[in-house]
């Protein structure tokens, strides 16, 4: 019998979100969505401890993974794209920062697949040598509103805008031509990092999804939240499947390289 593969969620520093009660503990957490939605496809999910001062231990849990998932989250720190700190960035986490781009780096050097929702899709970027646009509503031209947050109200499978989807990729197989999705952001991708396309639009044109150029990878970010439409969209299960057969291929073929 084929074995589950393991896939990598980087966590996130607890009193990094907001109106945490400052007497906890320093303690990692992550929403449970992204750990269902891995088991849902047959996945085994790993929580990623944010051990910044330990590089060692980090490439050790990086080696045993077979995929790694990005998920959604505070906002990337700007000096990590050569950026001032503009006064809409928002709340960030350093020691985050540090983990997934490290991994998201060390992925696209190893061919590793990759999947990033939201904040994972900007860490993707990032690490590829992109850039972000602090606030879309303030700092891209004819924005649309892309902020459905949760703390304002909104569901958070509230299907907020269409997209528009590049013929042959990777999420064109998956989701089609265009696809209805939920927005939870205000920050979004500027300039495009080394080895990514762009492979999905607003109607804005602000890019809603990337793909890794590089033949044979599978590497997707997308700036809504599949996870959260899973269960209702037989599309984005399939994007998850892929996700996790992709990880399954490169677990095998890694094995018998060192079999
Ligand atoms: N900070 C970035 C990324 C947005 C993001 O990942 N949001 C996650 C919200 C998830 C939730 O509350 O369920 C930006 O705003 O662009």
């Amino acid at each position: 019998m084929r074995q589950r593969p393991v896939i990598g969620i980087p966590t996130q520093t607890l009193q990094s979100i907001d109106r945490i009660p400052e007497d906890l503990p320093a303690s990692w957490v992550m929403n449970q969505r992204y750990f269902l939605a891995c088991t849902s496809v047959g996945a085994i999910p790993w929580m990623v401890p944010l051990l910044e001062n330990d590089p060692e231990t980090l490439r050790g849990i990086y080696e045993r993974l077979d995929g790694v998932f990005i998920a959604g989250g505070v906002d990337v720190d700007p000096a990590s794209y050569g950026a001032e700190r503009h006064q809409l960035c928002g709340r960030t986490d350093l020691a985050r920062d540090y983990v997934e781009l490290m991994f998201a780096r060390w992925a696209l050097e190893d061919g590793k697949p990759v999947m990033g929702v939201c904040r994972g899709q900007q860490v993707i970027n990032v690490a590829a040598g992109g850039t972000l646009v602090q606030d879309c509503a303030e700092l891209f031209p004819g924005a649309i509103k892309h902020d459905y947050f949760p703390g304002a109200g909104w569901a958070r499978d509230h299907l907020a805008h269409e997209i528009r989807i590049a013929p042959g990729s990777r999420l064109q197989a998956a989701l089609g031509d265009t696809a209805m999705v939920n927005s939870m952001h205000h920050q979004a991708i500027d300039r495009l990092g080394d080895g990514l396309a762009a492979t999905a639009w607003a109607p804005d044109g602000l890019v809603e999804a990337l793909e890794g150029t590089r033949e044979g990878q599978f590497l997707v970010g997308v700036q809504w939240h599949p996870e959260m439409l899973i269960d209702s969209d037989a599309g984005t299960r399939k994007l998850f499947e892929d996700f996790i057969e992709a990880a399954n291929q490169f677990h095998d073929a890694n094995s018998l390289a060192f079999a």
